[in-house]
């Protein structure tokens, strides 16, 4: 038994659990056995007064990343409000450090949605040298296609670049695995070296300096969160350091690029290519990164399969269930961490 047992924060163990989003089917009929939950039956995005509203009644909420769960609202929470258990790994829609103080615990979904998100960031890693939906797009065209030639289409090759991934943690370990695979020579930036043993199985390379990487890879991809420390950390002067034919990859948070800046160079042919699954106001895009036929551009989909949102559903039971018997939350989120 571990020993942070204390009695259950919530009378008879059985916590009001308010959901925001639609989850799958079975997550909320095992969520419905195990607490007393209040599903959001038709899936549309909580406004801000019902969000009020649930943060008052709540003894746990599960938000998703859509949900900005800010000072203002914490301060609205009513007093049974002890456990934010969030659907997802992400926690920049949380002010963690607030709800900290208020005796409010964060939680989240780590770990089971990295290899998706490390498959969906090699296909789109392929998809824009490659010309992928360039030439998906011309096949709905029936006489657009008139042949093989020796120079039709052609993009570039993969096998040999240089990858650069910022942000070191589960997820970017998954893609420096596949990178290897694919020929790529991995190197990366984090705020921590990689222990050397886990760098020498992934093959990495470590950059203390960012805008060294930034100016030697031919791909980059984003794997860190997004923190008041990594807000625009490619920012107009960061993109400039890298070479016009990089192309950068996002699955991780748009705010982490400076869309506008990002999209002002790819306009001038000053960088070769994006491939976006993230923005930084979603769900809008900023219309300047729209009809480039070097962008690809992705409505945030890089955790989404249904294995991956079933796995994340059974971690936000264990981080509830746990916490409702007095244990400490497995995936508890603390302002160190961030
Ligand atoms: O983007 C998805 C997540 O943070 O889980």
């Amino acid at each position: 038994m571990p020993t942070d047992a204390r009695p259950s924060p919530f009378p008879g163990g059985r916590p009001k659990v308010v959901v925001t989003r639609k989850l799958p089917e079975a997550v909320e009929a095992r969520m419905g056995e195990l607490f007393d939950v209040e599903l959001n039956l038709d899936d549309a995005p909580l406004p801000r007064e019902a969000l009020v509203a649930a943060v008052q009644r709540a003894d746990v909420l599960v938000p998703t990343l859509g949900d900005k769960i800010d000072a203002g609202l914490l301060g609205q929470a009513g007093p049974n409000l002890r456990l934010i258990a969030n659907y997802g790994a992400g926690v920049d829609n949380i002010d963690v450090e607030t709800a900290r103080r208020r005796g409010i615990q964060v939680s989240n979904t780590p770990g089971v949605l990295s290899d998706d998100t490390a498959d969906m960031t090699m296909a789109m890693l392929l998809a824009v040298p490659r010309r992928l939906q360039e030439g998906a797009r011309l096949m709905e065209d029936e006489a657009a296609w008139t042949g093989w030639s020796p120079t039709w289409m052609l993009g570039r090759r993969i096998t040999g670049k240089r990858l650069g991934i910022l942000g070191m943690g589960r997820i970017g370990q998954a893609v420096a695995r596949r990178a290897s695979a694919f020929g790529l020579e991995v190197h990366y930036n984090n705020r921590r070296r990689l222990h050397q043993q886990t760098e020498q199985e992934l093959r990495a390379r470590w950059w203390e300096s960012l805008d060294q990487m930034l100016a030697r890879v031919d791909f980059l991809s984003v794997h860190c969160p997004h923190t008041p420390a990594t807000y625009h950390l490619l920012n107009a002067r960061r993109l400039k350091l890298m070479k016009p034919e990089a192309v950068i990859v996002n699955t991780s948070r748009g705010e982490v690029i400076d869309e506008n800046a990002l999209a002002r160079m790819l306009q001038a042919g000053e960088l070769a290519g994006a491939a976006l699954d993230v923005f930084e106001r979603e769900p809008a895009v900023n219309p300047k990164l729209r009809g480039l036929p070097n962008v690809l551009l992705l409505p945030h989909m890089g955790s989404a399969t249904e294995e991956g949102r079933m796995e994340m559903g059974e971690k936000v039971i264990i981080n509830i269930k746990t916490f409702a018997d007095g244990h400490r939350p497995p995936d508890l989120v603390v302002p160190a961490m961030l």
